[in-house]
């Protein structure tokens, strides 16, 4: 599989693809948020998974995050593209623009964010969350597909579901982060411990809650820019395709690399089973 789209908020499925499979997956984590499409978008191979499930049915902090990267990774999936709305903490970034970030912080509370536990210990860095060289892709191809594009900025991860009070969304702003959003964790660090490499189209959608001369953000503000944004990453989705090179040359195929420190003696061979679709290279 070469290519991988994340659908969020508006984007359930993808058009355009022939030789379409739709695959119901089971995992050691439950079933994935939805049935997973693989298919073929202008000769390259794609598989497409929408994040809430289709017709929006799952909730940030249920999203089965866990299941979904699991069960893309059993398909051999090596690459991510994901796609987040977002709310924008600058007024350069407006809603309608595209951000690709290159930082995240952290404020969710309830979410479990790593493969590993259990008996087995692993810490990825995690320094830079998102692959440099599907940053890069996503640039270049958001700006020749006629978006506003914004290279870099610091994504928030709220726990939602209701959004930011007024004196959260200053709080934030002062931190001097850009956008905000629900669900970019932990999808982003599960990706970096499966080894794929992962981008995200941050599409702004409102001015959150800090503007003095705005309505604090309601889904049908958000509404008002979604399906505009929607078509623009459609578009980056299809360039994108075409473009990507094929040998990884970043550091993500080997970010688990020294990062498992339990003595692999001590680890079950049960729990090294349940790990081998993630970690198998080392844990022999
Ligand atoms: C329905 S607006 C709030 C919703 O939109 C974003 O979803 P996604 O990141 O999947 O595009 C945000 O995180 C909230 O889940
Ligand atoms: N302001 C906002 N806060 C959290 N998630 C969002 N998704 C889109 N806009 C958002």
């Amino acid at each position: 599989m070469e290519l991988t789209v994340i659908g969020g908020t508006g984007l359930y499925d993808i058009e355009g693809l022939t030789d379409v499979r739709e695959l119901e997956l089971d995992t050691p984590y439950g079933q994935p948020s939805d049935s997973i499409v693989t298919g073929t978008l202008d000769g390259v191979r794609m598989a497409f998974l929408p994040r809430h499930g289709r017709g929006h049915r799952i909730q940030p902090t249920d999203i089965p995050v866990r299941a979904n990267i699991w069960a893309l990774k059993s398909l051999g999936v090596e690459r991510i593209i994901a796609i987040n709305s977002v709310g924008s903490f600058k007024k350069e970034v407006a809603p309608g623009h595209l951000l690709i970030p290159d930082q995240l912080i952290d404020r969710t509370s309830r979410r479990v964010n790593t493969f590993f536990g259990d008996g087995v210990v692993a810490h990825i860095a995690f320094g830079d969350p998102f692959c440099p060289d599907m940053r890069k892709l996503l640039v270049s191809c958001a700006g020749d597909a006629g978006a506003t594009v914004h290279d870099g900025g610091t994504y928030v991860v709220m726990e939602g579901p209701a959004f930011s009070t007024r004196a959260e969304s200053r709080l934030h702003k002062s931190w001097g982060a850009d956008v905000i959003g629900m669900t970019a964790l932990p999808e982003a660090r599960l990706a970096r411990e499966a080894e794929i490499c992962y981008g995200i189209i941050a599409c702004s959608t409102d001015y959150d809650s800090w503007h003095e001369e705005e309505t604090p953000v309601t889904v049908d503000i958000i509404m008002a820019t979604l399906k505009a944004n929607m078509e623009l990453s459609k578009r980056i989705i299809k360039l994108a395709a075409t473009r990507l090179t094929t040998a990884r040359t970043c550091g993500c195929p080997s970010a688990l690399a020294g990062a498992i420190v339990t003595d692999p003696k001590l680890i079950s061979p049960d729990r090294k089973e349940h790990l081998r679709l993630i970690a198998g290279k080392y844990l022999p």
